[in-house]
């Protein structure tokens, strides 16, 4: 089912030879740029266009009201809740244990630098609502940001028909369990624009308006990504956290059942989702192969599964031995990297890029999109090579306060001069010489 790749014996770059999605984000850009623009110019009037266009609803308002959010918390199933609650509690664990504290350096006696922690004032929370509903999203967008201190948090989520255009009704009932009370039905690269650019919230303008945030979270398919990109600058984004991946690193103690159930599980996301097998046991690809096409049958998405697994995307690599296959993981760079081998701790502890490691066969990805409390909002497209997923930290600006008393600025301040003559910037050494006027030897 999976491309076979036989790596064995070769000597190339495995970055060279590793699938990935034919539709790569900077395509995206440019198709959703023109929408983007007019989301700027236009405001509500394009993201009704556009939610039309793509998510077949007529809208007559962004704005969720704060009776939809309390009435579907009060719907919600007890076994969701119970789930979701969990869920929180979990996370709402790990993050508390990510807050950072000021901390002050002593640099000369008299000179200090503080670093201090200041959470991002207003926020968008991206929570995806096309293939499939997403409340576990809520939680993983919420939690970290509320532990960093986030002042303003701004949720938006394509609205669904079958609620009558508001988004989905348990993405509602967690927005309200976890006390986010400013929710927006809009999706795809249009709600990213109407949170980066502002927007009025209805076709007459009455409410008020949705204000630009200062930063946009949150995962979401190839157009979304592609959105964020693009305002990138005007707003901060966290990583690209795109169409999902997974990669399996197995060896032969690997159970083809449950790798394959793993690959499974992620292609279900998306047709462009990406899931990858690498292993040094030919016995075992050819299990999980035979896996593959006995357990796809059976499962409820089959087609996009299908779509997803068969997709050039997707593959099964025979490397010669777990060392190498320890290099084409780290170039891959995987969202998501399962370790089903023998010593699976000590094989994770060598890994140098991947978003989220799952150690052993009691750690599926499926326990950390809900559960585990980790997050699930994990860089794609290789991007966690130079970044992590979302954290109490994406949430945090560290500020530098710089206090230097006199004696210490004078003690400096030939190096400052020495400096600022060899970079040609005589002002920069003046800044300091006209605090003492004594003379060149710093003396007041
Ligand atoms: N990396 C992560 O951390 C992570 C976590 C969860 C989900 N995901 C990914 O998020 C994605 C969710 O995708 P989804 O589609 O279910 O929901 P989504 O909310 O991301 O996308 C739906 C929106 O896409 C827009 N859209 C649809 N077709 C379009 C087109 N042709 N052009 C422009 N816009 C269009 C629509 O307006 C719709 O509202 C999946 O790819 C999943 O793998 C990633
Ligand atoms: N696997 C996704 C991250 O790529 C997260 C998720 C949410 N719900 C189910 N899965
Ligand atoms: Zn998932």
């Amino acid at each position: 089912m999976l491309n076979r790749i036989d790596l064995r014996g070769g000597s190339r770059d495995p970055r060279e030879l590793l699938p990935r999605a034919q539709l790569d984000v900077s395509v995206a850009v440019e198709q959703i740029r023109p929408l983007v623009e007019a989301v700027r110019e236009h405001g509500f009037a394009a993201i009704r266009e556009a939610t039309e266009r793509f998510d077949g609803v007529r809208l007559e308002r962004l704005r969720v009201p704060a009776e939809a959010l309390v009435a579907a918390e009060r719907r919600l199933d007890p076994e969701v809740r119970a789930a979701l609650t969990e869920s929180i509690d979990r996370a709402r664990r790990v993050h508390a244990d990510q807050r950072r504290t000021d901390h002050t350096t002593t640099v000369t006696p008299g000179g200090t630098v503080t670093e201090r922690w200041v959470p991002v004032e207003r926020v968008g929370l991206y929570v995806p609502g096309g293939l499939a509903m997403y409340p576990s999203t809520v939680v993983m967008n919420v939690v970290p940001a509320q532990a960093a201190g986030v002042s303003a948090l701004v949720v938006a989520s394509p609205p669904q028909r079958e609620n009558g255009g508001l988004p989905d009704d348990r993405v509602l009932a967690a927005c309200a369990l976890l006390g986010v009370d400013e929710v927006y039905a809009a999706g795809g690269a249009q709600a990213v624009a109407m949170l980066g650019y502002g927007s009025t919230t209805d076709a007459a303008g009455v409410e008020p308006r949705c204000a630009p945030v200062d930063m946009i979270t949150g995962p979401g398919n190839i157009w979304v990504t592609a959105a964020k990109r693009l305002l990138r600058g005007l707003v901060g984004i966290d990583a690209e956290a795109g169409p999902t991946e997974i990669a399996v690193l197995a060896d032969d103690t690997a159970d083809p059942v449950h790798v394959a159930a793993d690959l499974i599980s992620q292609a279900e996301h998306d047709p462009l989702a990406a899931s990858i097998l690498v292993t040094p046991d030919e016995g075992l690809l050819e299990a999980v192969q035979a896996e593959l096409v006995r357990q796809v049958a059976l499962t409820k998405h089959s087609e996009r599964i299908t779509t997803a697994l068969t997709g050039q995307q997707s593959g099964a690599v025979l490397v010669d031995d777990l060392a190498a296959g320890l290099r084409v993981v780290d170039a891959y760079a995987a969202e998501h990297l399962e370790i089903q081998t023998r010593d699976a701790r000590e094989w994770a502890l060598r890994v140098r890029n991947a978003g989220a490691i799952f150690i052993g066969p009691y750690a599926p990805v499926s326990l950390g999109d809900y559960c585990a409390g980790s997050n699930h909002v994990l860089p794609t497209g290789g991007c966690a090579r130079h970044s992590s997923g979302l954290s109490v930290q994406s949430f945090l600006r560290g500020i530098h306060l710089i206090e230097y008393d006199e004696a210490a600025l004078r003690e400096v301040a030939p190096h400052v001069r020495t400096l600022a003559t060899v970079e040609d910037l005589p002002a920069h050494g003046e800044a300091v010489r006209a605090r003492f006027p004594g003379g060149p030897g710093e003396t007041a």
